[in-house]
Formats: structure tokens, sequence, C-alpha cells
């Protein structure tokens, strides 16, 4: 079963609109001179959205995310950007259950799910992040969370075509210490056959699951070039053009 690639950038609570122009400046010339066929995300702040879909404008290889969404369509909740207000401004996948926001900002899975329902009732697509801690790792309960995690969050989702799951163990995140790429395949196997439990065969075949936590150019080649890993969700060495591509180049198929 062969499953495009799908690399992208998490700039997480960085780059306003003229930093993501910058970057931008870097970064599109060097993907127009690539070969490879990644589909190639960047997930801004939302302030920054409508800066990088102008400047994105009419180019199909570099989609547009936001990292987060309400679960509400509109009305008092204050703070909140609905999913129509990011369709409007060009995002076109929305990142969903990071462990950031999972951890400090208290999401529950029920809400997770709640988003994941709302972003495809709008058209847009879900990167849904999903990973254990260390201490559920080492305390043998990596594959309980996990399966909870995706049962869960993907609750009365009937198709998950427009869907990208993102496997990102939070003891990887911003840390340096990546989950090696044996360690990554074993749980991202287990996370496919989780998705073949709750769908079907072919569902579970189809469907990319990213690995996310410390890959950097250095490592992208060999954590891409497993089996069950079908792309990237890149924090810190994403935030410059010249890494963030030096991912894409590694994990070329
Ligand atoms: O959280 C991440 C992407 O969503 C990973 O962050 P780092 O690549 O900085 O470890």
């Amino acid at each position: 079963m062969s499953r495009n690639l799908i690399v992208a950038a998490n700039w997480k609570l960085n780059k306003g609109p003229a930093e993501a122009e910058a970057f931008l400046d870097t970064f599109i010339p060097k993907v127009d001179a690539f070969a490879g066929s990644a589909d190639i995300v960047i997930a801004a702040p939302f302030v920054t959205i409508p800066a990088l879909a102008a400047k994105l404008a009419g180019n199909n290889r570099i989609a547009v995310a936001a990292q987060n969404c309400s679960e509400q369509e509109s009305g008092a909740f204050t703070g909140e950007i609905s999913t129509a207000m990011l369709k409007e401004v060009g995002a076109q996948y929305i990142i969903t259950g990071h462990s950031e926001r999972r951890s400090i900002y208290g999401e529950s899975d029920a809400l997770i799910n709640a988003k994941n329902k709302k972003i495809l009732a709008e058209g847009l697509k879900p990167i849904f992040c999903i990973g254990e801690t260390l201490e559920e790792r080492e305390g043998g309960q990596l594959e309980s969370v996990l399966r909870t995690q995706i049962t869960e969050g993907l609750k009365d989702i009937d198709s998950l075509e427009d869907v990208v799951v993102a496997y990102e163990p939070v003891w990887a995140i911003g840390t340096g210490v990546t989950a090696t790429a044996e360690q990554a395949q074993d749980t991202q196997k287990f996370v496919r056959s989780v998705i073949a439990e709750l769908y079907d065969q072919a569902t579970a075949d189809a469907v990319r699951i990213q690995y996310g936590g410390s890959v950097k150019p250095g490592n992208a080649g060999e954590l891409l070039g497993q089996e069950d890993i079908d792309g990237a969700l890149v924090g810190g060495a994403a935030l410059e053009a010249d890494s963030f591509f030096g991912i894409l180049e590694n994990s070329a198929q």
C-alpha cells in the first residue's frame, strides 16, 4: 500500500505574519525546485494564516493549517475561532489533540472528538494527534492509552478519508529525544491495527499516520522510511526554512 507522505510544520506560538512571509520567501523557491511528491503543510498561529494563504495562493504544493479551532459553530464563546472562519481565510487542515492542548489546556477526548467532527463537517481535514507520556509507556499503558485516544477521538466518524493521524510520544516533543525508528514503527503499526479493528483493513491501509517528536533533517530519512510512518509533524526544526526543507529532502520517497 503506498501512501503519499505528508510533512507538516507546527509553528506553535511562533511567527507572526512578517516572519512567516520571510520564511516563505526562502522556502517556496526550494519547494519549487524539489522533485519529491510529499504533501507539505504549515500550521501557523491564527493571525498568521491570512498572510500565509495570500502568499500561497495558486501554490498547490503547500497547504495552510490552523493549530486549533472551536467545536462550536458561532455565538457567545469568547476567544474562540470557528472552522468556517478558518476556512474563509484559507486553512485546509486543523491540528487537534496536540499533547500541549491536552495537558496545558485540559482538552478531553470528548472535546477533541467534537472538534474532529466539526472540522470534517466544514470540509476541512483534521491532523489528529495522539501520544503517551513517558510514565504511561514505562508503566505498560502505551497500548491502552493510545487505544482510548483513538477510539474516543474518532467516535461517530464514519470515514477517515480526510483524517490524518499524528503519533507524537509526549516524551519526544521538544526534548531532543526522538523515538527510535523501531519504537515509532512498532507503535504506529499498533495504531494502524486499532484503526483496522474500529473500521476495516482498507481504511487502516489508506490512513496516513505521521510521526512527531524531535524530527530533524538528520533523522527524517530513517523515521519516514518505516513502513507505517507516512510523514512527520515537526515543531522546532520547522521554524527555519532550511531545516524544514532538509526534512523534506531527506524523506523523499
Ligand atoms: O509537537 C511537535 C509537533 O506538533 C513536535 O515538536 P518538536 O519537533 O519540537 O519536538
